[in-house]
């Protein structure tokens, strides 16, 4: 028997994703739930439409959290944290208010929240916190007493999610052909998000230059290329770029994208590239279609060899860097002394959400954060 692993004062942990269609009929009624108020223009949604139904309308995003759930109650049994796992959605089925609903029957009173977003943004952080406001006012007006809910912190620089991604690139690296291998660049690929949600993001000191959403990426692909050069023992040159922009033309979104990106490499004589999409943690649609099918498309079309390196996923470090985390939280929610566990040059981003942390356009209640009407 493992030691008994103290989780108090939570007693539960909510998966909190995205939600995606799981057949044909879902996919209008989805798109729908992801842009309601949104302002994003019909030609847009159309397009994005027909990226699901190219996969028979079944976004992949909600099996990789079933499997991610898996693993992690395989972990925390391993280690003795009796700690339930519960998974709700923004988007599609299980919804979160659903959820939520569900865990305070079932007697949840302290709920501590991973979303599958590692950066902050007010897309991967305070739209999460938004929604998690938006359920606990659905459960107030149904007479139930709310629970306390609190975030786990941007895990974007943990060893359990950098490692996996390590491994990612150097292995995309062994498949590309030998004689482009050695002068392969990496792009290091993440959302697009507007330019000004980008210099908006994190806390008001990071604002700014990108913020803290583009901050943080620096740092991890640093880290990253930093491992894969000590592994491979070839220095390959790397950049972030950008994809899946959405949105109206005349409004900039962080750029360069990532076919552009391909099209500028090829033709400044680069003879391969590996795409690392380390803005994401499966490998769900916006992977699948933006980078396997619309960019591998754009590069087999230049004839620049190109390989697309794996998202963490469901991998047990992810699982263990979970399980790190949630201990953490724990013991500094106990009063404790805690070491967070950071690679790179930032160190461990916040555990609460500061005021004016990611605003959004229009100011809404936002859940587990200095600013929670909730808390
Ligand atoms: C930063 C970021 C992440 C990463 C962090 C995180 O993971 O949270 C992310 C993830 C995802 N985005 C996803 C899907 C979509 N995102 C859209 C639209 C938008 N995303 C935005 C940002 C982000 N998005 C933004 C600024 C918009 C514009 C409208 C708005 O301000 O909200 C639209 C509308 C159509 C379109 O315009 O593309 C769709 C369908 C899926 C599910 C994939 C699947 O089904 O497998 C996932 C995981
Ligand atoms: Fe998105």
């Amino acid at each position: 028997m493992p030691d008994v692993l103290e989780a108090s004062p939570y007693d539960a942990l909510l998966l909190l994703s995205f939600g995606g269609p799981e057949g044909p009929d879902d996919v209008v009624p989805f798109l729908e739930n992801v842009t309601r108020g949104r302002g994003i223009p019909k030609e847009r949604l159309k397009e994005v439409g027909q990226h699901y139904f190219l996969f028979g309308g079944v976004s992949p995003i909600n099996d990789q959290n079933r499997a991610l759930l898996d693993a992690l109650r395989k972990d925390f049994a391993e280690h003795g944290l009796e700690l339930p796992v519960y998974w709700g959605n923004r988007n599609w089925a299980p919804y979160l208010t659903d959820t939520l609903r569900e865990m305070v029957r079932d007697g949840r009173r302290r709920i501590l929240v991973l979303a599958t977003s590692a950066y902050a943004s007010y897309s991967g952080c305070r739209q999460y916190r938004e929604n998690l406001a938006d359920a606990l006012a659905a459960l107030e007006a149904e007479g139930l007493e709310l629970p306390k809910i609190d975030k786990l912190r941007h895990y974007f620089n943990h060893p359990g999610f950098v490692e996996p991604m390590v491994d990612g690139v150097v292995r995309s690296l062994a498949e590309l052909p030998d004689e482009v291998r050695e002068g392969a660049h990496i792009a290091f690929c993440t959302h697009s998000i507007p330019n000004s949600a980008a210099d908006t993001s994190g806390p008001v000191e990071e604002h700014g230059d990108g913020g803290a959403y583009v901050r943080q990426h620096l740092d991890v692909a640093q880290v990253i290329a930093d491992a894969v050069r000590e592994r491979t023992g070839s220095d390959h040159p790397w950049q972030l770029v950008y994809q899946s922009r959405s949105g109206a033309p005349h409004i900039p979104w962080l750029e360069p994208d990532i076919c552009d990106h391909l099209e500028e490499r090829h033709a400044a004589g680069v003879p391969a590239v590996v795409m690392a999409p380390i803005g994401f943690v499966s490998d769900h649609m916006e992977v699948l279609y933006d980078l396997d099918t619309e960019a591998t498309a754009k590069a087999e079309e230049l004839g620049l060899p190109v390989r697309r390196s794996a998202t963490v996923g469901a991998d047990p470090r992810f699982a263990a860097a979970v399980r790190d985390l949630v201990m953490e939280r724990a013991a500094d929610e106990r009063g404790q002394e805690v070491a967070p566990c950071a690679l790179g040059a930032l160190g461990a981003s916040h555990n609460l959400c500061p005021v004016g942390c990611c605003p959004a356009r229009a100011p809404r209640p936002a859940a587990a954060g200095a600013d929670s009407p909730y808390a």
